[in-house]
Formats: C-alpha cells, structure tokens, sequence
C-alpha cells in the first residue's frame, strides 16, 4: 500500500529525532512491501524564521491531504525568554491541533523491565506499570480568552469545556479501557473549578453506557502524588488539557526518561504522532537526544493506519535495543550511543530480526560510541 506521510521536524532535537523515525518507518515499508511518501513542512522558530508564521498555510494544507502527520518538536529559547513575544513556536503547534481537529491526545507510559533501574522511583514502585492517558487537546485553557490588562499588571486565561467536548474523548478513553484493564480514573479539580465540575458530571452520567469499566475520580494534585507513590493502580487516565500536559511530563519519570514517551493526537479526519518531549534545545545538533520517543510515535502512527504487524516490527526493535543497552545518554550515561546510531540499529533490526546471525548484534554493539 501506498500512504502519503507529511513530516514536521520543528525546531532542536526535532530533526534529529524525526529523521530516526522515517527510517524505521522506511525498514518498515522494505520489510513489508509499502511505500510511504514523506513530504516535509515547516512549522515552530524555523517557521517563523522562514516564513514570519509558525504554520505556514502550505504546512496546514499538507496536513490535510496526508494520511497521517509525524511531528518532532517545536520551541526556541529566544522566545521561551521573551514574555513579550507576540508571535511564539507553540502557536503553531496549538493552531495545527485545533485547526485539524486533533482533541484526542493518547499518551501511553509504561515501564520496561530493562530499564527498571534507570528510573528514580523504587523497582518495586514501578515494576508492572502500564498506563495510558487520554489527555483533551482542543480545549481548556489553552484555548481560551486570553487577555492583559492596559496597564499591564493583570492577566487573564479562560478555561471552558462543553459537554460535546467531554463526550467525545470519554467515550474513546472507556472504550480504551474496555479493551485494556477496565478501569477509568478522571482526574479533575472538581473541588474548586465549575469546569471540572461538569466533567465530573459528564463522565458520571456516561458510566451506564459502560458498566464493565470501573470508574473513579481524583483530584489533580492527589492524582500527581499517586502517579508516583502507587503508578500500578492506574490503567486508563481521562483528564483535561493543562492537567494532561503536566501528569504526562511527571509519568514519564516511571519509564526512567521523557525520551521514550511518544503520543498520538487524534480527530475525526486525520491524526498526527509527536513526542511527548520538546525541542530540548541544550542537545540540539548534538546527535545525542533519544530518539525513541519519535520512532514509537511511528509505530502509534502504523497502528493508525491498521498495520499492527509491522507497528509490533517497531516496537519489537525498540524492545531489543533497550535489552542490549544500544542507547543514547539519558538511559546508557556510561556507553552511550548516539541519536543516529540508535536509529540505524533499530532500522537494522526491523530489515534483518529474522536473521539469527549475531554477527548482527555485534556489528551494531561493537559500534558504540559516542559523544
Ligand atoms: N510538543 C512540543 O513540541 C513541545 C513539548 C514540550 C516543550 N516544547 C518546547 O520545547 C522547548 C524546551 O522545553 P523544555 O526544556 O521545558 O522541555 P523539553 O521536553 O524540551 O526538555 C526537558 C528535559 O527533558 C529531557 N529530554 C527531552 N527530550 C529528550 C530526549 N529526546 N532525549 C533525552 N532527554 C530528553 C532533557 O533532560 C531536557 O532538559 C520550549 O520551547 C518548549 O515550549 C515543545
Ligand atoms: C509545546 C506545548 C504547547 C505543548 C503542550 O503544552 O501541549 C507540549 O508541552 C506538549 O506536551 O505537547
Ligand atoms: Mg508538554
């Protein structure tokens, strides 16, 4: 089969990461006979650099005749340090999500067994973890009425959600749930917020539609603490945008590293595969950041497309690479390999895992180096 990528490689480590994942994308079409055409867009700092917009309207119009969108990462620190910038990286992000419709964030964290030792958090803590969390895109606070008062001195971010808004992403996260352990946390801060408060309501009066899932509810700021006293008894997490973003960030603690957590932001029409990391800027053009979470964003983006052998292709080459410790810095600090190395071992692995000839392994383990 044919299928039209658009790739969006962004800003820092963007490219770099990016470029691991089309070529275990390209392993991939080898090995199974496909064929997938990349075109690539601008869209973040080296946007606004190019084109003085953060998504230029060719990048926009790319993503809506591709079958799906891989994303590596957008974000500039000449902008993170300027509060006064009018014109910032993120709103092209926001605008691509909103504008495609993408309300769906779907983060999966879990922890490998051959990285137990490399997370802060007790062996025993983690052992077995396995969550995945439906994050709201769309809406929120993100989207709201933002505004600075004249003198300057008072600001103002909006936060709504309508029910159509809540519905839509709960009945895939129960779904979700069905199909894994049954269980569904909605995490909100239903103590304080009127938006939480219809969340609440909301999932509640949907819960008979799915008497098999077992729902509860937990306030944001315990949910942050359970994640990390207790992270097993969590299987599927509902929760709205802001609280999304940042349990995603603190989860990925369990897995022992940001690089590994990928995502895919879904919509009716179309979705599109991103790290859950940023551009990471201090490892920029170092050839050293993981690129694992870009190359599991395109295993997400596979299984999308309903090519489920060839996304277990990925995850299976993944899994080995972590077992041999072929690994760049922030999980193999005394070996480590580079961004691109990793990329060609997983690649390697994908054309060749029929081929029991360790003389394979040992081409790439003999390879290490580094940085
Ligand atoms: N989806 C996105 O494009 C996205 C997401 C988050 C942040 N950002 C942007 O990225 C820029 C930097 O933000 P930040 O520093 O807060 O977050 P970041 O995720 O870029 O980096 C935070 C830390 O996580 C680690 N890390 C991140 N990616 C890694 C990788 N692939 N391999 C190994 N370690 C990795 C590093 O230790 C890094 O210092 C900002 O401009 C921000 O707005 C973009
Ligand atoms: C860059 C930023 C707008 C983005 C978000 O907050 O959604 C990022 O942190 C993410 O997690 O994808
Ligand atoms: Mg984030």
């Amino acid at each position: 089969m044919k299928y039209n990528i658009a790739v969006i490689p962004g800003d820092g480590i963007g490219p770099e990461v990016t470029a691991q994942a089309k070529k275990a994308l390209m392993a991939v079409a080898n090995v199974y006979n496909h064929s997938f055409s990349f075109k690539e867009a601008l869209m973040g700092a080296c946007a606004i650099d190019a084109t003085g917009a953060p998504l230029p309207d060719e990048t926009l119009s790319l993503c809506k005749k591709s079958d799906a969108i891989l994303f590596g990462a957008i974000g500039h620190p000449k902008y993170d340090n300027d509060p006064k910038a009018k014109v910032r990286p993120e709103q092209g992000l926001l605008k691509l999500r909103k504008d495609l419709g993408l309300f769906c964030n779907v983060r999966p964290i879990k922890a490998y067994e051959q990285l137990i030792g490399n997370s802060p958090l007790k062996k025993e803590i983690i052992s077995g973890t396995d969550i995945v969390i439906y994050r709201e895109l769309t809406g929120g606070i993100y989207f709201g009425i933002k505004e600075l008062s004249d003198d300057k001195t008072i600001a103002f971010d909006g936060c709504s959600y309508s029910v159509e808004e809540i519905e839509r992403i709960a009945h895939l996260a129960f779904k979700e749930a069905q199909n894994r352990r049954k269980k569904l946390t909605l995490v909100d801060k239903a103590n304080v917020l009127e938006t939480s408060r219809l969340w609440r309501k909301t999932i509640t009066a949907m819960a008979n539609q799915y008497p098999d899932v077992q729902l509860d509810f937990l306030f944001v700021d315990n949910a942050a603490m359970q994640l990390i006293l207790n992270p097993k008894q969590f299987d599927v997490i509902l929760t709205e945008n802001l609280f999304g973003d940042i349990l995603s960030d603190e989860a990925s603690v369990i897995g022992g590293s940001i690089g590994l957590l990928a995502s895919a932001s879904v919509g009716k029409k179309t979705a599109l595969f991103e790290p859950i990391h940023g551009s990471y800027p201090q490892a920029a053009g170092k050839n050293c950041a993981n690129p694992l979470a870009a190359i599991l964003s395109a295993a997400l983006l596979l299984q999308h497309l309903g090519l489920h052998k060839e996304a277990n292709a990925i995850t299976n080459a993944v899994e080995k690479s972590l077992e041999l410790e072929i690994s760049t810095e922030d999980l193999n600090p005394e070996r480590a390999f580079t961004t691109s190395k990793v990329g060609d071992f997983i690649a390697d692995y994908i054309e060749n895992q029929q081929d029991s000839n360790m003389n394979f392994m040992n081409i790439h383990m003999g390879q290490s180096t580094i940085i």
